[in-house]
């Protein structure tokens, strides 16, 4: 495993009233593309200020190689921020953005155009130097605004949504440049989105943020495939997220119903989260169900049939290669080995009245 490089430790961070970072822990590797997922207004983007040194945690430290840098200034660390906008200076061509940042440092002209050479090449722009940035798409602009961060030689990149205002395609094609892009350079990506298929699709460690809190650390495939509560099931993938009590072991109350189940250890009449993914449901005869419903609702998808079944007053989402007419009194049925029983998530916790450990 790679180095520890950024360390963030016990970072805080209220506005007023409004707590939005508690107590924060994180480890970040050398050349890991970590990113930070959440949906808007979770603290992901003051959580990368505070590492950018734009804002100043109320508690906590961030340790970078090992030292402290809570005091040092943005331009004095080793991190260079990329914005959703560009901000780049419209009144000077591609190169003169580029050099911006270097002229200040009193880098000589010809490093300068080495450099600015060198990072329009890797960001695919060659030839681009004396264009105006109101001459390029979105996309490209972008670049240019990734190029302006590279020849400062970070080790870390920290990147803002940099793809939130690109449509589809353009984001889909520049996800693949900032992959291709890292594993060039060598260096470290925090990767901000609220974006769970760009998370996916990029990361090698997703931190998945909700109300200030970390609900989960994992690869990709470990959020997906093993979601540890009903918030990062619900945020990544569609689920049927159920609130349930656990009645002992290996069996689950949902909507008033004894379900089998394989998970033990949570404990008698616990609340829990029961998470079932659609294609998990399986619609048979009424009589064979361990609930009855009626369908309400069906969309052809091509590869499956997507359903809405009411039972119980829960309106279930069903994935099936059977299809079964809206009116149809179907039985819901569900493997024991295909509930996912979680804990509440933890900003829920408190809601857990009466709860016997
Ligand atoms: N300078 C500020 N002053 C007051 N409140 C702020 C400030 N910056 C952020 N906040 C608040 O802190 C909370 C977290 O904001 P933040 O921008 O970190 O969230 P986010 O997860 O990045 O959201 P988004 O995806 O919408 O950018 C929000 O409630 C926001 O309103």
């Amino acid at each position: 495993m790679a180095n520890k490089l950024i360390d963030i430790v016990n970072i805080s961070k209220s506005f007023g009233d409004n707590l939005v970072l508690d107590n924060l822990n994180l480890y970040i590797r050398q050349n890991e593309f970590l990113t930070l997922l959440g949906p808007s207004g979770c603290g992901k983007t003051t959580l990368l200020r505070i590492l950018g040194g734009f804002e100043s945690a109320d508690h906590g430290e961030i340790i970078f190689e090992g030292k402290n840098i809570n005091s040092l200034a943005p331009n004095k660390r080793k991190l260079n921020t990329v914005f959703q906008k560009y901000a780049l200076f419209t009144h000077m061509t591609i190169a003169e953005n580029i050099a911006f940042g270097l002229k200040i440092k009193g880098k000589t002209s010809s490093y300068i155009s080495d450099k600015i050479k060198y990072a329009l090449k890797l960001v695919n722009l060659d030839g681009f130097e004396n264009r105006m940035p109101d001459s390029l798409s979105g996309g490209q602009q972008q670049r240019v605004a990734i190029a302006r961060a590279i020849v400062n030689e970070p080790k870390v990149l920290l990147l803002d949504e940099p793809l939130g205002a690109l449509d589809l395609k353009l984001r889909q094609d520049m996800q693949y440049e900032l992959i291709r892009l890292k594993n060039e350079l060598g260096i470290t990506f925090v990767y901000v989105t609220h974006d769970q298929e760009e998370a996916l699709t990029m990361s090698d460690t997703i931190v998945v943020m909700n109300q200030g809190y970390i609900q989960q650390i994992g690869t990709p495939e470990d959020i997906y495939n093993e979601p540890q509560n009903a918030f990062v099931a619900d945020f990544i993938g569609e689920s049927n997220i159920l609130s349930a009590l656990m009645v002992e072991d290996k069996l689950v109350k949902i909507l008033g119903v004894d379900f089998p189940c394989v998970d033990i250890g949570f404990g008698k009449n616990r609340p829990v989260d029961a998470v079932i993914r659609p294609e998990d449901v399986e619609l048979v005869t009424p009589d064979k169900g361990i609930l009855q419903g009626i369908v309400s609702h069906l969309i052809f998808k091509g590869v499956h049939y997507e359903m809405e079944v009411e039972a119980n007053n829960f309106t279930w989402l069903v994935h099936s290669t059977d299809m079964f007419p809206v009116g149809t009194n179907v039985g819901i049925y569900v493997d024991p080995y295909n509930i996912q029983i979680m804990k509440k998530p933890k900003t829920e916790d408190a809601e857990a009245v009466g709860v016997e450990e």
